[in-house]
């Protein structure tokens, strides 16, 4: 269980948000939505422990995440704004790469994990010269090759035509169905129901809201 109590985050004298609490269980996923700017990528970096947040506490599985970042990280997969992968390998090289970090997953086959992210026929091409969206898909493929209950996906669907965002959002059901969560952002429309998908909608403060 993830949950954040009472945040606020301060960007260079302007508060992005204030007293933010929610707690995401498992099973659940979880979009953070609002316009260009509002702190979307900025709440993420508090959860994750990249940034500190100005005010207010993060808790996974009840201690606070400063507690014990070890245990946390372990648990946790984040895909941000940028790809992450090695431009001057192959996508297939890439995916060997992710694999060496996940021992547990050293029998799954490679090809078929590129072939579900629409990539057959690209496994040995250079990843710089595969288009955007190719680029991208090598880096979600890393959301197959993982043991880790907490996903928190920064704009995973940039680059990504619908059929993608499509096999994304079974991925994302079937995790949340092995009592995984997904937490993410973007700016698409989604095609989950309300059953399955739940909203923390951040909105711009008004304009003189500084600390
Ligand atoms: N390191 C930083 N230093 C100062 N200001 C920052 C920093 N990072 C972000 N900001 C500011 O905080 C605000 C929120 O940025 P953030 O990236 O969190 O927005 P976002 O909701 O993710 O936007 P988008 O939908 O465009 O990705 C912006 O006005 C941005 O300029």
């Amino acid at each position: 269980m993830l949950r954040c109590e009472k945040l606020t985050c301060v960007r260079e004298d302007r508060v992005l948000f204030k007293d933010l609490s929610f707690v995401i269980k498992p099973g659940e996923i979880v979009q953070v939505e609002g316009p260009n700017g509002v702190g979307k990528t900025s709440l993420f970096r508090l959860v994750i422990g990249l940034s500190l947040p100005y005010q207010g506490d993060i808790f996974w599985q009840d201690t606070p995440i400063t507690d014990d970042r070890e245990h946390f990280y372990q648990k946790l997969l984040y895909l941000g704004h940028k790809t992450g992968i090695k431009p001057e390998l192959t996508a297939l090289e890439n995916l060997q790469f992710f694999q060496k970090l996940q021992p547990s997953h050293k029998n799954l086959d490679l090809w078929e994990i590129l072939a579900k992210v629409g990539l057959a026929g690209y496994e040995d091409i250079i990843t710089a010269q595969l288009s955007a969206g190719q680029q991208r898909r090598v880096a979600l493929a890393r959301l197959w090759l993982n043991d880790c209950p907490l996903w928190i996906l920064d704009e995973p669907f940039t680059a990504i035509d619908k059929s993608g965002v499509k096999v994304l959002e079974n991925l994302f059901l079937q995790h949340a169905a092995q009592g995984g969560i997904v937490l993410l952002t973007t700016h698409q429309d989604l095609s989950l129901d309300k059953k399955h998908l739940s909203k923390i909608i951040l909105e711009k403060p008004q304009d003189n809201f500084y600390v």
